[in-house]
């Protein structure tokens, strides 16, 4: 591997930029916005999205597209995929998108799109537990990286695995997504629980029965329930549904307090990436006949079609079943 470019300046993308440079590689991350990356060249520190974690020496920063990446590593949000993809150069060197979620209205997951904008294009995806604040001060992690292309997955393995981050290998990208994009959503439920004071026996139920429809969802597209079980699935949901530092707990955690959607978006400027995932899940999941039902309650609770002892009733009447 020759260099990487990491294209998006947000939290994670920073966060990896660092963590790659630190391995004494050459890194170059791009911004798109010339202010942005000009505050972050001149403090050595992304004080708009990580603010405290320095750059080491190895890291460049440039809004000017990097040439020449024989790896690229894409921090752009779900919903912003699609518009960023369209104004990026025809070629592009093999890519590993970072974001967790569907599409919303094409319902699509993350390397879907990509692939309908740039059919051919390799390209793998990073999911699993990982707070981009802990990776970049170098606490231990562990991640998987996933694509159809195992080469280029193990490229990206040996491209940003060292130090106390490890990276695993994954031929099962559709899995690996669906888990990143379900844990958003099911960690809203448990933060709602907590917030509405419905307690820890009902926090551990959701985030259980959540993981039940993920591996019913994950076995529906074709890929493997041992997948639900990793890092990306439950690892990820046990990280994002119990750290009140999670942007989707948080949020569930204030819709359950009693504030209402607007009011919680109003004041954040990270993304939350379960509210537009939670409605593209459920359409997604209906066209394989799998139901959802915590993460339709979420959807539900979202779209104002149920506040909190509405969601509870509605999950407490379900018909009892075999686990
Ligand atoms: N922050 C984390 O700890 C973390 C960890 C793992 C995965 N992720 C995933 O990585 C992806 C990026 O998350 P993040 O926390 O780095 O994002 P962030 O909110 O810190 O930054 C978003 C980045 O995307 C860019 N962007 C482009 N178009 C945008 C738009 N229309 N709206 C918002 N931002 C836009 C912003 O300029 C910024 O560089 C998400 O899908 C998230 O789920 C985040
Ligand atoms: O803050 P959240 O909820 O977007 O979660 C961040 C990461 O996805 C955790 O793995």
């Amino acid at each position: 591997m020759n260099s990487l470019a990491v294209l998006g300046a947000g939290a994670w993308g920073t966060a990896l930029a660092i963590h790659a440079a630190r391995q004494g590689r050459a890194v170059t991350l791009w911004a798109r916005d010339g202010r942005h990356a000009a505050e972050m060249a001149e403090a050595r520190e992304n004080r708009r999205r990580l603010p405290g974690y320095g750059f080491p020496p190895s890291l460049r920063v440039s809004a000017e597209w990097p040439e020449g990446a024989s790896l690229a590593v894409v921090g752009v949000p779900m919903q912003p995929l699609r518009a960023t993809l369209a104004t990026w150069p025809a070629r592009l060197p093999p890519l590993v998108l970072l974001c967790k979620g569907l599409e919303g209205g094409s319902h699509r997951l993350p390397l879907e799109v990509l692939e309908e904008l740039r059919p051919g294009q390799p390209a793998a995806i990073l999911s699993g537990p990982n707070f981009a604040h802990e990776v970049a001060a170098g606490l231990p992690a562990a991640s998987v990286v996933a694509s159809r292309d195992l080469a280029l997955a193990r490229a990206a393995q040996a491209a940003l695995s060292g130090g106390r981050l490890r990276l695993y290998l994954s031929g099962d990208p559709v899995g690996v997504q669906l888990g990143g994009a379900a844990k958003n959503v099911l960690a809203i439920a448990a933060g709602v629980a907590m917030g509405a004071g419905l307690g820890e026996n009902a926090r551990a139920a959701l985030v259980t029965r959540g993981l039940a429809e993920l591996s019913r969802l994950v076995v529906a597209f074709g890929g493997e329930a041992a997948t639900a079980a990793g890092l990306s699935g439950l690892g990820d949901l046990l990280l994002t549904a119990t750290g009140e530092r999670s942007r989707n707990t948080s949020l569930g955690l204030a819709l359950g307090r009693g504030a209402s959607l607007e009011e919680v978006l109003r004041g954040r400027s990270a993304v939350t990436e379960g509210v537009a995932t939670a409605p593209a899940l459920l359409a997604r999941a209906a066209t394989v006949g799998v139901e959802l039902p915590v993460c339709a309650t979420v959807a539900a609770l979202l779209e104002g079609r149920l506040d909190v002892q509405g969601a509870l009733h509605s999950l407490m009447e379900r018909p009892v079943r075999e686990e």
